[in-house]
């Protein structure tokens, strides 16, 4: 069985996982998002499982970053999960509760970074006079709850995660929209056969050339008239001189069509640098 690299376990980054390849895998979970890159990157697994977009926060860059400066593993695929979040915790001890807001009690909060971005209305409302703090995974945080006993400190995470570790659902579905998604990727040194998909996707890195007035527009319109769609375009820094910047741009259509490659051409001829990070299906979300 093909082992693959999660952040986990009892991750938003496990249920995503599990539902898109099902049972015929090995998961092996990793505390850290870099343990992910890295494991998938010696071989120490086949694949690994990137979040790297989210319907509330946007990209996230920190694993952006790695895909593109850290390691060298294609995508080899994609899907979007939804994603409930949960605030985990005890109940206020007696003597703690407060009719104007039930969650009051609790001074700390412990989760993923990219959660309060997520949870941003309930977190004003309930839980304004809590501090923060980052730990490297939902479930990390809800681990950590549950060693402490503490009903002052709580965790927003996955149902799976309270149920596993045995800290109390406070609240349910806490995040801003019911329609809170996030898009995973597959990545991998070797192609793996999965699902057919309608939708394939090509990832693509472009360096501008210095000293090319008008350089983007042409990158632009290599794909405008050739009625390519472009599904996302952002720009990052190179990381290697201040004020350069590389595009990160999600392209939908294969590099095995007559269009796509000669955009590429077209765009390479004009000095960019082109980089390709992957070509690969896309699935939605399907129950
Ligand atoms: O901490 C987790 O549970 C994760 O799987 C990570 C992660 C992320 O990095 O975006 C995955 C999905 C959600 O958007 C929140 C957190």
């Amino acid at each position: 069985m093909k082992r693959v690299a999660i952040l986990g376990p009892s991750t938003f980054s496990e249920e995503a996982t599990r539902h898109f390849l099902g049972e015929d895998f090995t998961y092996v979970s990793y505390k850290l998002i870099s343990e992910v890159f890295n494991a998938t990157s010696s071989g120490e697994t086949d694949l690994g499982v990137i979040p790297i977009e989210n319907t509330l926060e946007g990209s996230v860059h920190l694993h952006v970053d790695w895909l593109v400066h850290e390691v060298d593993l294609p995508i080899r695929a994609e899907w979007v999960f939804p994603i409930d979040m949960n605030l985990i915790g005890y109940p206020a001890p007696e003597g703690r509760t407060d009719e104007s807001n039930p969650f009051g009690y609790i001074r700390k909060v412990l989760s993923h970074h990219v959660v309060p971005a997520q949870c941003s209305r309930f977190m004003k409302q309930y839980l304004s006079g809590a501090e923060f703090e980052q730990v490297s995974s939902t479930a990390e945080g809800v681990r950590i709850v549950s060693s402490l006993q503490d009903p002052s400190v709580a965790a927003i995470g996955t149902a799976i995660a309270s149920t596993n570790y045995g800290v109390p659902m406070l609240q349910k579905e806490i995040q801003d929209h019911k329609d809170n998604m996030t898009r995973f990727l597959l990545v991998g040194k070797e192609a793996s056969e999965l699902k057919p998909s309608e939708d394939m996707k090509t990832t693509i890195l472009v360096t501008l050339p210095e000293d090319y007035p008008g350089a983007l527009h042409q990158v632009l319109s290599a794909f405008a008239w050739r009625r390519i769609n472009l599904s996302k375009i952002e720009s990052k820094p190179t990381k290697k001189k201040l004020g350069t910047y590389y595009f990160y741009i999600d392209i939908a259509g294969s590099l095995d069509s007559v269009l796509l490659p000669s955009a590429i051409q077209e765009i390479e001829a004009i000095g960019c640098q082109v980089r390709i990070l992957g070509c690969y299906p896309s699935y939605p979300y399907t129950n």
